[in-house]
């Protein structure tokens, strides 16, 4: 639409042939459980409704504390300008698919959070996958929820504090949020720590997966109408991949190293700092590398290019006019000059530069899966092949940088 004013703002439903559902799991209840927002394809419903966006007033309070601004003006101006976002998606819709679903991990940027991706999620289920959005506990999250035992007292005290009504009776609901590095604090050693309990936050999340869909009776902590029992059998778990955003995106090169069972890697405007220069050499699995014009500096690009294999595929390509913020929701939220203003925005139109992301991805899932879809018709689009398309980076690594 022309300058944007008209369009309207919200995030786009998806372009796939299945219905979306979409439900929360957490098990077990502790900070070292797994906690995903799953994304799948789902029967037809007229009944079910779409989930809020930022799921509780938390979360804007970490937004808050990790834009560094007070939580009590952080949470009105989030709530104003995001509170009545819904995703796409309808809260536990009962699963329907008529073939085995390939999976996809997602894991989220420093300060987000696992809904804040699903544009990209709900694209992914609609077009076939099971999405496990997994929320980290590693304190990079805006916020984060777990829960303990109530104490002895706790339980026998009527003014002891309720238990949410999202989880059992005999749990107390703790928030985690976000840790910002402290004054003359070394960030190499925090992120790199934070990147391995990524890596195995997303290896758990596949775990409890592969538990479900063996049919092995998991206890979801939270209380929600989704019937689990309906993943039986539902999985291609030899079709896995791994998908993330900058902080996320390292951890998509940290799970390869470590999983193999992740066939391939996605990796959006990935940030290498936190990885050790080491563990290139051992990831052995494809890997695409999609970047915004605005985020990628030569260090960060000379990086990735260690990961450059004559004999595993990796690809690189960078979406022309984005910014880092092109990728999680946001984009999508904010008028025109809000979102530039905020660099939430780039030049390109946020639902052309989401297509080509989501189609490529698709695409290099499809070629590395092995799926037998129709997604090959954007492997043009792995190549740069498009006018919005850099094939590589716009940015200039010097040889000795290589
Ligand atoms: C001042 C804070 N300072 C913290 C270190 C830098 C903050 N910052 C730039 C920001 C995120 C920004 C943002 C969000 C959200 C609104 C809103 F208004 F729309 F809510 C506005 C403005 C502030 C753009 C980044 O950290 C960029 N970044 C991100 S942003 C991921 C994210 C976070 C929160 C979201 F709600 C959505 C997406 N994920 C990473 O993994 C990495 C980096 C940098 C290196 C690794």
């Amino acid at each position: 639409a022309m300058g944007g004013s008209c369009s309207i703002l919200g995030i786009p439903s998806p372009k796939g042939p299945n219905t979306v559902g979409c439900t929360d799991f957490m098990m077990d209840h502790t900070a070292k459980g797994s906690f995903f927002r799953l994304y799948y394809p789902c029967q037809e419903t007229d009944r079910a409704e779409k989930p809020n966006w930022v799921p509780c007033r938390e979360y804007f309070n970490g937004l808050a504390d990790f834009m560094k601004i007070k939580r009590s003006l952080g949470e009105r101006i989030f709530n104003y300008l995001f509170g009545s976002y819904k995703i796409p998606a309808y809260t536990d819709a009962p699963f329907k698919s008529s073939e085995k679903c390939p999976v996809v991990i997602f894991s989220h940027g420093l300060g987000a959070f696992r809904t804040l991706y699903s544009a990209i999620c709900v694209e992914l289920a609609s077009q076939g996958f099971i999405v496990a959005s997994v929320e980290h506990r590693d304190e990079s999250a805006s916020a984060t929820y777990y829960y303990r035992e109530k104490t002895e007292s706790e339980k026998a005290g009527e003014n002891g504090p309720k238990s949410s009504a999202s989880a059992r009776d005999d749990l107390v609901q703790e928030w985690m949020y976000y840790r910002a590095l402290k004054h003359r604090e070394s960030e190499f050693p925090l992120r790199n720590n934070q990147v391995k309990q990524r890596a195995n936050e997303c290896i758990l999340a596949l775990d409890r997966l592969t538990a479900i869909n063996a049919g092995v009776a998991v206890q979801n902590v939270l209380r929600t109408q989704f019937d689990w029992t309906t993943l039986e059998n539902s999985m291609d778990l030899c079709r896995t991949a791994v998908v993330g955003h900058s902080f996320g995106g390292a951890t998509v090169i940290e799970a390869l190293c470590k999983e193999v069972k992740f066939k391939c890697g996605v990796a959006l405007d990935a940030w290498m700092f936190p990885l050790d220069d080491d563990i290139f050499p051992h990831v052995k699995q494809p890997v695409f590398f999609i970047n915004s014009e605005k985020f990628q500096w030569a260090g960060n690009i000379s990086r990735m290019r260690k990961l450059d294999s004559t004999v595993i595929q990796r690809k690189m390509i960078t979406i022309r006019g984005t910014v880092h913020q092109s990728f999680p929701d946001f984009t999508f939220l904010t008028t025109n000059w809000i979102g530039k203003l905020l660099k939430l925005k780039g030049e390109i139109d946020p639902v052309i530069a989401m297509d080509l992301c989501n189609k490529a991805t698709l695409a290099f899932l499809q070629r590395h899966l092995g799926l037998e879809k129709s997604f090959n018709q954007w492997d043009p689009l792995i190549d740069g092949e498009d006018d919005n398309l850099i094939q590589g980076t716009n940015v200039t690594v010097l040889q000795s940088a290589m």
